[in-house]
């Protein structure tokens, strides 16, 4: 396996002093993107993300996995860890960001967001290939997911799932936060694409409500 490369402190963030914090979400701008699907984005919404990077980096159980793909076993190309809703979150700003995400999302999802994924992409040789979040009620109702992205800047890639259309593609940087929402999981696909780019490491933290995976 590749070794895990940490990025060094203050990489990325040169105002950080102090712990990691969030700041207000009323900065989130919504695109739309059609057929009942919308993004939200807000970039830099966490300030001093540093060291939350490091703190996930080293302490979470990243788990390998593989994956059957044409009668051959193939190495998933990202690291990964869950989190259920019951589970304490590895970070303390990880519950703080879960609220906060609930307290603005209340009123148009309908229940708070309960579950936390992970994913740690080594370099650029790591990717997640086109798909949506629809091993659970995403591919029936409309919900959000939401991802807090730290660490390398890495695409964040859209296509609508039938019809074509133009890809649509946004940089997720250092503190960056985009939400999913709408139809998004079962009319539309997404993808962090691989990049022959020399980039570091970039970890994602997705929030999803119960039954949404
Ligand atoms: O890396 C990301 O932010 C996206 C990850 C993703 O789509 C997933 O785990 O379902
Ligand atoms: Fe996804």
């Amino acid at each position: 396996m590749r070794s895990t490369v940490h990025l060094q402190p203050s990489l990325f963030d040169d105002a950080d002093t102090g712990g990691p914090r969030l700041g207000p979400l009323g900065g989130l701008r919504r695109m739309v993107l059609g057929d009942g699907a919308w993004l939200d984005v807000l970039p830099g919404w966490l300030h001093g993300a540093d060291e939350l990077f490091e703190h996930l980096a080293a302490t979470v159980p990243w788990r390998a996995e593989q994956r059957e793909m044409y009668e051959r076993t193939v190495d998933v190309p990202r690291l990964l860890a869950s989190y259920p809703a019951d589970a304490e979150p590895p970070h303390p700003l990880l519950g703080e960001a879960r609220a906060a995400l609930s307290r603005h999302y209340a009123r148009e999802l309908g229940e708070p967001f309960r579950t936390l994924g992970l994913c740690y992409y080594r370099d650029g040789r790591d990717s997640v290939a086109w798909h949506g979040d629809r091993i659970g009620r995403g591919a029936r109702e409309d919900t959000m997911v939401a991802i807090l992205s730290v660490g390398e800047p890495r695409t964040l890639a859209l296509r609508p799932r039938s019809g074509g259309g133009p890809v649509v593609r946004r940089p997720l940087g250092h503190g960056d936060l985009v939400v999913m929402g709408g139809s998004c999981q079962r009319t539309w696909e997404h993808a962090v694409p691989k990049t022959a780019r020399p980039v570091g490491p970039r970890i994602s933290i997705q929030f999803r409500p119960r039954g949404v995976a």
